[in-house]
């Protein structure tokens, strides 16, 4: 357990009707921490995250924000948080100032407006209406009436969907920022390079489970370094080398077939000498060859694909 426990989740359920949502999730987010729930879609991270917010009771298990029942003593809880939402509700006929304005109305002890527009890069938009800012800009906006109270713990939906390259890099910075100074983020995503460049740690969520969870080193670990390669079209798969007594797996995506070996330990430099020395003996040209470390992505799309079968099913 963390020393100074912010956000926990025990054993949480949620249904809606005859669907469950959220089957028996537990994790804890310590101060200063940012956790990331990464996850298919309808995997439960929404839902999970509503029940942190205080929009909804736990249907069974525990969640606390703060040492507090975020539902039950939602007044205690509310004014120390942040949300951004996945869709943010503007009045598009507003001026992100006026908006800005609307908002603070609301917030005890709110930041200047000026401030939090300045945090989120917004400055020079401030008389622009709403509904004339990109989708990523609108995000920018939902980020800065998240901040306005100066919350202790921020909940981040999705933040930077709709954003380009820049602005979620810039994004990033505003987050990291905040973590560096003591604030606790509770994060979803479907960019998996944003859990990588953000995450304390994280959790792969699957039709309501929490399948992996640690660091992105614990979560990558253990899943084997790759190998993959082109299948060469005279070729079949039984003619392809075993390395370090691994058969290759055949992929098809696009009607392109790829064959690729998951190397574990530290037997890539082997595995790889192996195949270049066979590919020599044998005259076959490996196009399109990679040798690299398991990925976030690979992890993620493992998970995914074994608990979608019925082996995965029943863990
Ligand atoms: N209000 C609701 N009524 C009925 N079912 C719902 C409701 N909200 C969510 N669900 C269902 O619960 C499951 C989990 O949804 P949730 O939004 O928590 O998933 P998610 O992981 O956030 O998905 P996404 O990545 O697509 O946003 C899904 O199957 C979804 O269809």
């Amino acid at each position: 357990m963390h020393a100074n426990q912010v956000i926990s989740v025990e054993r949480l359920r949620q249904r809606y009707g005859d669907h469950e949502a959220v089957a028996g999730v537990s994790f804890e987010v310590g101060e200063g921490e940012l956790f990331a729930l990464l996850g298919t879609n309808g995997a439960g991270k929404t839902t999970t995250m509503e029940t942190l917010e205080g929009f909804r009771p736990a249907g069974a298990g525990t969640v606390r924000v703060l040492g507090r029942d975020p539902y039950r003593e939602r007044r205690a809880v509310r004014p120390q948080i942040g949300i951004m939402l996945q869709e943010g509700g503007f009045w598009g006929d507003l001026t992100v100032a006026e908006t800005t304005a609307h908002w603070r109305g609301f917030t005890p002890r709110a930041r200047p407006a000026a401030e939090v527009l300045g945090l989120v890069g917004l400055e020079d938009r401030a008389g622009v209406k709403v509904r004339q800012l990109s989708g990523g800009q609108k995000r920018r906006l939902d980020l800065a009436l998240a901040l306005l109270a100066r919350p202790r713990v921020l909940f981040l939906d999705e933040p930077t969907t709709g954003m380009d390259p820049e602005a979620r890099h810039a994004t990033w910075r505003i987050v990291r920022d905040l973590v560096r100074d003591g604030t606790t983020v509770l994060l979803t995503t479907h960019y998996l390079e944003e859990a990588e460049q953000l995450a304390d740690r994280l959790a792969i969520m699957h039709r309501g489970v929490i399948e992996q969870t640690g660091t992105v080193a614990e979560v990558v670990a253990g899943h084997g370094d790759r190998i993959t390669f082109q299948m060469p079209e005279r070729l079949q798969v039984r003619e392809l080398p075993a390395l370090g007594g691994v058969p290759a797996e055949i992929t098809v995506d696009g009607g392109r077939a790829t064959a690729a070996y998951t190397v574990r330990g530290d037997g890539l430099q082997a595995g790889l000498y192996e195949l270049l020395r066979w590919a020599d003996a044998s005259g076959v040209a490996l196009d399109g060859l990679q040798a690299r470390s398991a990925s976030l992505e690979d992890v993620f799309l493992r998970t995914a694909t074994a608990a979608a079968t019925p082996e995965g099913a029943s863990r």
